[in-house]
């Protein structure tokens, strides 16, 4: 597993001294938050009070290297708090629908007048403007919105989305997470900060470009299921083992392919050639009948040293110990002996170093960080009284 961080690591990380409030949502913020932390922002979670449900059905679980503090933003003194922090801030990341800051008077037009340097990240589904751009929605509809979903599914079945991956992670919070880094590359340039408009359903049709800009090459003619890397090749498919396990073959180029026929102990002078849509699904019933006769560590040990591409199917714990992961710590665990992906990528000279400690409680560190950002011990005393602060340490639901 991944080596313990020294103090002298942290300040070396490639974002320490960035100061970013990340206001808390559901799963796509609390990500591009997390990525922040784990390469070095002091990232403030910014909770509603424990006392509200609304608090608790936000149990965050990608709290790793944040801290907490409830704020009711619902009241003026509780949002003049946070207009007071994003004064001295260089990062606010809000996930929100349209509309929610400006009633809560802290929009764009209002928090960067008052710190030009702030970068305001918007992190929704269907951004600022359009005509959902008020309306909620989940993963599969900003995946469905963007063209993606259409694309996603086997032969002769709906769409199907994949978990929340992609909207929410790879086209929400990792997009996000690039645009708040983009943005303050620039203003180490221009002094200044700036609105990042993070829509899921664009950030994810972004990173289908590659589909978007390769439907002239005939990669995509065949219906949904049939292309050569939506599951319709025989090449490059998941196959059962007899142990019920899977092996994973991409075996794309005819030098690999070439490999993983040989593997199968197949004949490459008795099939039809490679690139035979027509004899693909009769080549996939056969690959599949000849995958079913050995487990999957038989053929590990018969593809492991070749370039058939070809690999296991692997559960997370399998995924853990898998000795290739292990070799590179891809795997760390923390003080709680959770364990979960090591951040990547990996960076030569300064890496990430992310925390070990287990995630903040809701308000556990609410005073210090006032105290940090120049309140005064009688500043939050009082917000605390008029119930504007949450001092308290509760468990939170992470
Ligand atoms: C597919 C995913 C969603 C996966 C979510 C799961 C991870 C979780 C869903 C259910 C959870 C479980 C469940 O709760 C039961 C357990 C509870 C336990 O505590 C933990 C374990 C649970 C099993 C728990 C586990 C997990 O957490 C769950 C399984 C997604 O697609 S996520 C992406 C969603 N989309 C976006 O983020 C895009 C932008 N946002 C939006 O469009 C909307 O926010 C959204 C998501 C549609 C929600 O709309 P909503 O009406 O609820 O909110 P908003 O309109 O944005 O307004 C927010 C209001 O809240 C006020 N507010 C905010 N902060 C504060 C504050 N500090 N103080 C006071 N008030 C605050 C704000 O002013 C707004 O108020 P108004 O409406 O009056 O203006």
């Amino acid at each position: 597993m991944y080596g313990r961080s020294t103090a002298a690591q942290a300040a070396a990380m490639a974002l320490s001294g960035v100061r970013v409030l990340e206001l808390a949502g559901l799963a796509p913020a609390p990500l591009c938050g997390m990525i922040l932390a784990d390469f070095g922002a002091q990232v403030v979670r910014v909770d509603r009070p424990s006392r509200s449900a609304a608090a608790l059905a936000h149990g965050d679980v990608q709290a790793r290297g944040k801290r907490s503090l409830a704020l009711d933003l619902k009241q003026p003194q509780g949002a003049a708090v946070l207009r007071r922090l994003c004064g001295a801030a260089d990062v606010l990341i809000e996930p929100f629908r349209h509309g929610v800051m400006e009633r809560l008077g802290l929009g764009p037009e209002v928090l960067l007048q008052e710190n030009p340097r702030l970068i305001y990240a918007r992190l929704t589904g269907f951004g600022q403007t359009g005509k959902y751009a008020k309306s909620a929605g989940h993963d599969i509809n900003y995946l469905a919105l963007s063209g993606v979903l259409s694309k996603l599914g086997r032969k002769n079945e709906n769409p199907y989305a994949p978990v929340n991956l992609l909207a929410d992670f790879a086209g929400g919070g990792v997009m996000c997470a690039l645009g708040i880094v983009i943005a303050l590359f620039e203003r180490a340039r221009s002094g200044r900060g700036q609105v990042i408009d993070a829509s899921m359903v664009e950030g994810v049709a972004y990173l289908s470009s590659f589909l978007w800009k390769s439907q002239n090459l005939g990669l995509w003619s065949q219906p949904r299921g049939e292309n050569l890397l939506d599951s319709g090749a025989p090449f490059y498919e998941i196959y059962r083992t007899s142990d019920g396990k899977f092996m994973a073959v991409g075996a794309i180029e005819p030098k690999f392919y070439n490999q993983l026929i040989k593997g199968l102990g197949l004949n490459l002078d008795e099939l039809p050639s490679q690139m035979s849509f027509f004899h693909w699904p009769e080549m996939k019933k056969k690959f599949a009948s000849v995958f079913a006769q050995k487990t999957q560590a038989e053929w590990c040990s018969i593809f492991d040293s070749t370039d058939a591409c070809v690999t296991p199917v692997l559960s997370f714990e399998d995924a853990a110990s898998h000795q290739h992961n292990k070799e590179r710590n891809s795997f760390i665990k923390n003080d709680e002996e959770e364990i979960s992906p090591r951040p990547a990528p990996v960076l030569s000279r300064t890496p990430a170093v992310p925390s070990c400690k287990r995630d903040p409680f809701i308000g556990e560190h609410t005073e210090e960080i006032l105290l940090e950002y120049g309140f005064t011990k009688q500043e939050i005393d009082k917000l605390n009284t008029d119930k504007a602060i949450e001092l308290k340490e509760l468990k939170a639901n992470l």
